[in-house]
């Protein structure tokens, strides 16, 4: 059995005639860490979003363990949509209640175990939270479903980098070692050195999809690498 869990073929986007993403091809295997990079605008949270089976309406296909159906990929991955389905006023715990119902594989002790870890009042409604305490919501709803791929968007600008590493690294070891997970960001953070695979977007495709270990043997860090890719544009 192949151990893909996420395969593109020629996915091409637009949105009100402009062109967001055309000729992606991505493939990604069970078990990987993956970043996916690129500076503001350049298509990532639209990539998640099709892979999530939010934004409709693409050219190509978009597999997740073996299935193009939206209803089955969504049932395969987890994807927390920015909270942009919840009303402010309601409390954590509202939103907790919702995800137990919507999601056969949402499992109460993993949310409360991450919830402690996140250090996050159940009782506090969204309004109340600050942009890290919202992000790490986000994070800890995420993760508390039983997926094949988790999809984070950006999911630490709002979070201090003492803790950025303490939670991915937590996140990793709670994981099930089958599962991927791709997370976006516009720069190289302190998660760089977790790193199995890096995948860079740029002028609305796919640039460069390398794994750590290629990037290294070229004497390079992952920093070194990504900010490279950027030289030629700079005056
Ligand atoms: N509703 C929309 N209508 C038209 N264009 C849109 C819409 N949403 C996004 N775009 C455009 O799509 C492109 C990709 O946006 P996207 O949010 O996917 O980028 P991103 O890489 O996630 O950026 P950031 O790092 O700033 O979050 C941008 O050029 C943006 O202007």
């Amino acid at each position: 059995m192949s151990d893909n869990v996420l395969a593109i073929k020629d996915l091409s986007y637009k949105k009100n005639q402009k062109t967001i993403l055309h000729d992606v091809n991505l493939n990604l295997d069970q078990g990987k860490i993956v970043a996916l990079l690129g500076e503001n605008g350049a298509g990532k949270t639209t990539l998640m979003r099709i892979i999530a089976g939010v934004a409709k309406n693409y050219k190509g296909e978009v597999e997740v363990d073996g299935t193009t159906k939206e209803a089955d990929r969504k049932a395969k991955l987890s994807f927390t949509d920015g909270l942009s389905g919840f009303s402010d006023s309601i409390k954590i715990q509202e939103v907790v209640d919702f995800y137990i119902n919507i999601f056969n594989d949402f499992d109460e002790n993993e949310f409360e175990e991450l919830r402690k870890f996140m250090k996050l009042d159940p009782e506090m409604k969204l309004s109340q939270l600050s942009r890290g305490m919202r992000e790490k919501l986000i994070i800890a709803l995420t993760f508390s479903r039983k997926a094949d791929l988790y999809l984070l968007d950006e999911p630490f600008g709002g979070i201090d980098a003492m803790a950025r590493k303490k939670i991915i690294n937590s996140i990793i070891m709670w994981k099930d070692e089958k599962a991927t997970i791709l997370i976006s960001d516009h720069f190289v953070n302190e998660i760089s050195t977790l790193l199995d695979e890096v995948v860079v977007v740029k002028n609305d495709t796919i640039l460069e999809h390398k794994t750590a270990d290629e990037i290294r043997e070229n004497h390079k860090s992952i920093e070194e690498y990504y900010e490279g890719l950027y030289e030629d544009d700079d005056e």
